[in-house]
Formats: structure tokens, C-alpha cells, sequence
């Protein structure tokens, strides 16, 4: 049970701080010896160009508006044509429509090496998609009129063009569950889908047990492709998880039937087009339909998946290696289960696990389960794509499944989730209406962590006390809100500043370049890193004279110095939290190549945001109110406003298309992103009205784009939050033709982030928003 102290009333995380506190100088300058960079978390899975090729929407009859929210959404003019025939060299930074049945004609012509062709096809239409279409189509994107969901539709873009690649955030990660969900009907699950997703990294679809009505009071003995894709649409729209889509077969604990393989092929291919990110292929299916199932894959990832229910099967035995082994041919993940009787075959399968890793060092990541009673250890001991269930699903999927806090907790008796403090270190200009400790409780709870949760405050330019709360034996992490200056916190702690060896506490590539530090990760040496010296942290004198322990604040009393083996990694998440609120309703490309604006009072309330605008590689960034450290000005241009001469020109000059490398950085501003205070608010009011307006890049003759330019403010919580002076920039924006977003979007977004690096556990961005009473929906 998590013991959580709202101390003082908790802060916004993604609140910039100079807009309360006077500003911090950020300068990347670390002075003598450089800190050591955490190598495995260079920029993370930062957006891709990914597919370059033309993409073709085809639409039916009156749907042609889905081909501009294409083309909106990916930052491309779009433009009508008849035929794959009329699709020339000069479409290519385009997004082509036409409609479905002229495209029957000669999609099966097409070049597929410069056009990729997406079947759009919206469900409330009553009928099916087009047979021929869905079978030739690259992808085949299923959606709702009313409503729309267009994050849905920048999801699956992102996705199957290779922008955005959730396996690789996924092996990253130390653990992971996926819940297996069991509903025969994906509606049911909708109702309770935030709840039910806390904890998990991903969600399967059970394929195998969805039960299509027939209307007459009975269900058809395998659900038809079109109910399976309209399932499978509705859960996407719901959930911002990725999606394991599972045909479980009779053998194996499933209903999908065995005798015709092909089937499998056809669903699971289907899989694949729409844009579905997991796809579990069984290893008893013919080896040349694996085949063409991973030669086929796209940007999705096979998993190879093998049971055996014989109760004969044993893990030390050259069967258990073989199948391994043919596992691996055609898997981007293995998945072996097996039913088993006696406890002794937990570490049987330990050992196998161990072997493999040894002796195929290169071979993709395995997750192992045993099934049974007297497997569910094995559960906890499987790290990687560890299966789930959850009280609120109907039946469990397989035998001795256990939920993310019954593992948590069962862990946590073994002595292998030990019991950490966990902090919320915060400022009095930090301090907001929205209380984060009980929302930290409830995830606490809800996950089944044993850990304490406070919230600190400390005072302003006060850094000392940070490394007492820091320098502890049960010091599990904390986030930093505002986020503190590398410099300020390593050169105001000689505990911080002595951490390897005086090279200082480890640093992601991410808070490097920053320079500002919001999260503080306690993590197990790795070879590489030098154990960080532990030395006593200075105790605080009271009134009296005496010396008192610092930190916990009404915690039970610390034992001072953190352990040995332990490193301390210093990571940014608002970046994150920028990013992720960026790319909810655009893919990364609507971004590539354009200019950005960047308002702040110092350039640590801009360093978050310019370097997530640097991942989303815009082409250039303008400045108003600060200087930019040269560690964020490398490898793009940026230029101050300083006059009005300025401002101008940037509102005039050009627009490229952003995709060449002639365009980059051309074009009037694109995206505005705020992070100065209300008392600011009519310098902000006045810019974004300076470039507001529809069109960006590429509306002219040769296509028109209607895509709208994107307003963030990260200064406010939401509309009416407090008197402005020259009104609200939000609405402004909105008003100017801008997508406008605030502080919450980020807040929601950084916080998913902050307890992914705190305790390594996935809750959702739709729960986060659901605890701070809004909803997505
Ligand atoms: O393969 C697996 C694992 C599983 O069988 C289990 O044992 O938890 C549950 C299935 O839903 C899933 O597809």
C-alpha cells in the first residue's frame, strides 16, 4: 500500500518557473569533468522520416474530406486524382486522393516503390470495405464520422509510415505487461478501459474470442474480418496503448479453428494493414506463412507464439531449444508458454532463460510463462511482455494469470520490490490547485507498489536540501517541479557533485542538452557506470543548534546514504510531455522542416520545448526572451526577434514544402510555443495573431492544405485559469486559426513519463487526465 503526505499543495509539473520565481541562467557549461551520459537513453525513439513514399488515400464516394485530414495531419498538401495512373514524380511531398472504385482499376499496377496506398474506409456507411481493395491496399484505415477521432488517425499514420516506434520505447523498458482482454464484445470494455490499463504497455486483442451476432440470437462460429476490424477500431480509439492482436487457436487455449491455416494468414495479415502494432503469429502455422507474415510486417512486430497444455513439456530439453530456435527464424519477440506441474520447473525455465540469453546474445527478446497455479511464479519472474489479467475482465485468458498488482505485490514480498520513498520536490511557486499526491497514492494503490509518496517543498534557490531527501538508503526517485539547473543542483551538493567519482551523477542525453533536471532516477550500477560514492549527506542545524535529519518531511526517519551499488540518473520528462502533446493530433512529419516560435523568459523555461522541437526536426526555431544555450542551438538555425523588421520577415518569408533540403526551415512559423506568464500575455496575443491563419506550407496551385498551425501554452492550465492581460493567447489562438493546446495536455503527458522512469510502471495519459477530472473524450 503506497503511504502518501500531501505536505503543501502540489505543482504543475510542465509549469515553467520564471513565470513565479525569478529565472534561472542556463548555460550547459559542466565545468571540469564532464558527467557521465546513461548510453542506453540517447534521444529514446525520437521520430523518424520514416516512409518518404507518396501516400494515396482511397476514399468512397463523398468521403473525400478524410484525404484532407490526412494531409493535415501529416503536414502535406493534398491534391485529387483519378488513378494510380495519374500519380506522377511531382506528387511526392503530396497526399493523393481518389476514390476507391476508380482506384480498383489499376492499384494492382501501382508502383510500389513510390506510393504507398491506404484504404479509408468509414464504418457508419453500413456496408464492409471494398474486398478487392482491402486485399491490395498497403494499409487500410477503418473509422467513425461521428465522432472522429483524430488522434486515432495520427496514431495509425505514425505508426505505419515508421514516424513513431512504440517497440523500441517498449524494450527499453525494464518490465512490461500486456493484459490479455477476453471481452466478446470490445464495447464492454470501453466503459472501464482507463482503470483497466493501468500497469499495462501494451493490450491484446483476443481475436479468437470476439462473438460476432448473427441476429438471430446466435454468433458466427469465427467473427468475420469486418467485425474484427470495426472491434479492433473501437479499442484503438480508446486506448492509446499499442495493440497485440492475438487468433488464438483451439489447441491452444483459443477458438480460432486449425484447419485451414490460410485463414490465419488472412487475419493476420488484415492485422497488419490496419496498422495494428503487435501481431502474434502461432509457431504450429506452416513455415511459409510465418514467412510471408514477417517478410509482410511493415512497422508492426511478429510475435511468435507457442503453448503446450501436454503437461509432459520440459523446459531443460533440446525441444524446449528447438522451438526456440524455429521461434526466432520469424519473430521480432518469442513467446513460449507452457502448462506445467511442479514448482521445480519455475527454475527449470529460469535456466532456459538464462542459457538462451547467453548463448544467442543477438536472438530477439523472449517472454517465458509458465501456466498453472504452479507457474504463476514464473510470472513474476518473466520481465518482458509479461502477460496480465485484471479484475474486471470477464475470465482470465489463461490459467494461473495474475494482475499487474498481484505481481507487484507478490514481488514486493519476495523482497524484489523493496519499499522506497518516493518524492515530489516542489517550490512555493510551484504549488497548484491540483493535488498530486493523491493521485500518486491511487496509481500507488491501483499497481499494488509498496512505496511511500511526498511532496517536498523546498525554498527557492534552495538546492542543498535536495541531495538529504536524495542521499538516502530508501530513496526511490523524485521528480523536480520546477525542474532544477544541472549546474545549480551539482554545484550546490558535494554529494551530488562527488557521485562517480567526482564526475557527478549520470545523465540522460536528454538533460545534458536541456541542462534542467526534472526526474531523479535511482537505478542498479550497470558495468559501466562507477558505483557513485555514498557519503553522509550534511545533517540541517536547527534554532537550537542541534543537528536533524533532513528530508522526509513527516516520513518515517531516513537512514542516511544512499546504497552502494546504485547510480543516480538525472533525466528531463517535460520534454517528453511536449513532445507527446505535439504529436497527439499530428504526426511528427506535419513538423519536419518548418519553423518554430519559442516565447520564454529564460532559457530554461524554453530548453524543454526547444529540444523536443529539435526531435521533431522543425528547420528553424525564432526566439523571443532569451538567449538559446549552444548546446540546443547546434545543428539548427535559430534567430532572435529583436525588431519588428524581424517579425515581419519571418511572417513573409516563403513556403516550402519543409520536405526538401532546399525548404528547410522556410516558411512562415508553424508552430507557437509559450511558455512566458500571464503578465506576458499580450506579447504572446500579439504573435500569434502576427501568424495566424490557415495554409502553411504548399497551398498553391499544384494542391491546397488546410492544415492548422499549433499554439502551446505552457503557462496555462486551461481556459479562464486566471485574468490576462490582452486576453487569453489560447483562444486568441484558436480564434487566429491555431490548434491551441496548455499546461494540462503537458502535465498529463509528463506525468505518464515521470512514473515510467520513477517506478517503471505504464499508466495511462487517458487515466492521468480521468484522475485530474477531465476526460479525453
Ligand atoms: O499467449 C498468451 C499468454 C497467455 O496464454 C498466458 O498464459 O497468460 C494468455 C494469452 O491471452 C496470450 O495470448
Amino acid at each position: 500500500m503506497a503511504t502518501v503526505q500531501q505536505m503543501e499543495p502540489v505543482p504543475t509539473p510542465a509549469r515553467p518557473q520564471s513565470i513565479n520565481s525569478s529565472a534561472h541562467s542556463l548555460d550547459i557549461d559542466m565545468g571540469g569533468t564532464a558527467p557521465p551520459v546513461a548510453n542506453d537513453m540517447i534521444f529514446g525513439s525520437a521520430p523518424k522520416r520514416g516512409d518518404t513514399r507518396t501516400v494515396v488515400i482511397m476514399c468512397g464516394p463523398g468521403q473525400e474530406k478524410i484525404v484532407a485530414v490526412f494531409a493535415e495531419v501529416l503536414g502535406k498538401p493534398y491534391r485529387l486524382k483519378h488513378g494510380f495512373k495519374d500519380v506522377t514524380h511531382e506528387d511526392r511531398d503530396s497526399v493523393v486522393g481518389m476514390l476507391a472504385d476508380n482506384a480498383k482499376a489499376d492499384i494492382a499496377t501501382r508502383d510500389q516503390s513510390s506510393v504507398v496506398a491506404i484504404n479509408a474506409h468509414c464504418v457508419n456507411l453500413g456496408m464492409p470495405p471494398d474486398l478487392q481493395l482491402s486485399a491490395e491496399c498497403d494499409y487500410e484505415f477503418l473509422y467513425t464520422e461521428a465522432p472522429f477521432f483524430r488522434r486515432d488517425l495520427s496514431r495509425f499514420i505514425s505508426h505505419t509510415l515508421g514516424q513513431l516506434n512504440c517497440h523500441e520505447t517498449l524494450m527499453a523498458k525494464p518490465r512490461t505487461y500486456i493484459i490479455s482482454t477476453t471481452f466478446p464484445d470490445v464495447h464492454a470494455a470501453l466503459p472501464n478501459i482507463d482503470i483497466l490499463t493501468v500497469g499495462s504497455d501494451a493490450i491484446e486483442i483476443r481475436v479468437d474470442l470476439l462473438k460476432e451476432p448473427l441476429g438471430d440470437g446466435t454468433f458466427s462460429a469465427i467473427p468475420s474480418l469486418s467485425y474484427v476490424g470495426k472491434q479492433v477500431m473501437l479499442l484503438r480509439q480508446r486506448t492509446e496503448l499499442p495493440i497485440i492482436y492475438t487468433t488464438r487457436c483451439t489447441r491452444e487455449n483459443g477458438r480460432f479453428p486449425m484447419d485451414n491455416p490460410e485463414l490465419y494468414y488472412e487475419y493476420l495479415y488484415r492485422a497488419i494493414q490496419w496498422g495494428v502494432e503487435f501481431i502474434d503469429v502461432e509457431l504450429w502455422l506452416p513455415e511459409e506463412i510465418r514467412k510471408r507474415l514477417y517478410e509482410k510486417r511493415g512497422n508492426s512486430r511478429i510475435m511468435s507464439a507457442f503453448h503446450d497444455f501436454s503437461g509432459t513439456f520440459k523446459w531443460p530439453s533440446k525441444q524446449a531449444e528447438a522451438i526456440f530456435l524455429e521461434s526466432r527464424r520469424y519473430a521480432d519477440i518469442v513467446k513460449m508458454i507452457a502448462i506445467t506441474n511442479d514448482h521445480n520447473e519455475n527454475f527449470e525455465l529460469e535456466y532456459f532463460r538464462s542459457k538462451i540469453k547467453a548463448e544467442y546474445p543477438d536472438a530477439p527478446p523472449m517472454s517465458a510463462v509458465n501456466m498453472g497455479e504452479t507457474g504463476q511464479f514464473s510470472r513474476l519472474l518473466n520481465k518482458f511482455f509479461t502477460p496480465i489479467t485484471h479484475p474486471l475482465l470477464p475470465i482470465i485468458a489463461a490459467p494461473g494469470q495474475m494482475s499487474a498488482a498481484e505481481i507487484n505485490q507478490a514481488l514486493a514480498l519476495l523482497g524484489q520490490l523493496p519499499k522506497k520513498s518516493i518524492y515530489g520536490i516542489s517550490s512555493p511557486s510551484s504549488r497548484s490547485s491540483t493535488p498530486q499526491a493523491p493521485f500518486f497514492e491511487k496509481c500507488f494503490n491501483e499497481l499494488g507498489l509498496p512505496h511511500h509518496f511526498a511532496v517536498v517543498e523546498r525554498q527557492p534557490k534552495e538546492y542543498s536540501c535536495i541531495e538529504a531527501w536524495c542521499n538516502q538508503r530508501n530513496f526511490g526517485g523524485a521528480y523536480l517541479n520546477p525542474g532544477v539547473s544541472f549546474n545549480h543542483l551539482v554545484n550546490n551538493s558535494s554529494f551530488f557533485s562527488s557521485l562517480n567519482n567526482g564526475a557527478g551523477p549520470v545523465l540522460t542525453e536528454a538533460a545534458r542538452l536541456i541542462g534542467m533536471v526534472d526526474t531523479i532516477v535511482v537505478r542498479p550500477n550497470s558495468g559501466v557506470l562507477s558505483a557513485p560514492a555514498s557519503i553522509p549527506s550534511s545533517p540541517r542545524r536547527q534554532a537550537d543548534g542541534s543537528d536533524t535529519p533532513l528530508g522526509g518531511g513527516g516520513l518515517a526517519a531516513p537512514q542516511f546514504g544512499l546504497p552502494p551499488n546504485t547510480s543516480l540518473v538525472f533525466d528531463n520528462a517535460s520534454w517528453k510531455g511536449i513532445l507527446s502533446t505535439l504529436t497527439r493530433d499530428l504526426a511528427p512529419s506535419a513538423y519536419f522542416g518548418r519553423a518554430a516560435v519559442v516565447l520564454a523568459s529564460s532559457s530554461d523555461d524554453a530548453a524543454s520545448a526547444l529540444f523536443a522541437l529539435k526531435a521533431l526536426k522543425v528547420g528553424k526555431i525564432y526566439t523571443v526572451g532569451f538567449k538559446t544555450p549552444p548546446a540546443l542551438a547546434k545543428d539548427i538555425p535559430v534567430e532572435p526577434f529583436n525588431s519588428l523588421e524581424s517579425l515581419q520577415r519571418a511572417r513573409t518569408v516563403s513556403n516550402g514544402n519543409g520536405n526538401s533540403k532546399e525548404d528547410v526551415g522556410s516558411g512562415a512559423p508553424f508552430v507557437v510555443v509559450s511558455a512566458l506568464g500571464p503578465e506576458k500575455s499580450n506579447l504572446v496575443a500579439m504573435l500569434v495573431r502576427v501568424f495566424g491563419g490557415y495554409g502553411a506550407k504548399g497551398s498553391s496551385a499544384a494542391g491546397s492544405s488546410n492544415t492548422r498551425k499549433v499554439f502551446l501554452d505552457l503557462a496555462s492550465d486551461g481556459y479562464g485559469s486566471a485574468p490576462r492581460r490582452g486576453g487569453d493567447p489560447r483562444l486568441i489562438a484558436e480564434q487566429s486559426g491555431f490548434a491551441a493546446y496548455g499546461a494540462a495536455d503537458v502535465t498529463a503527458f509528463t506525468t505518464v513519463e515521470t512514473l515510467r522512469l520513477l517506478v517503471g510502471q505504464n499508466v495511462p495519459y487517458s487515466f492521468v487526465r480521468l484522475a485530474s477530472g477531465r476526460t479525453m473524450y
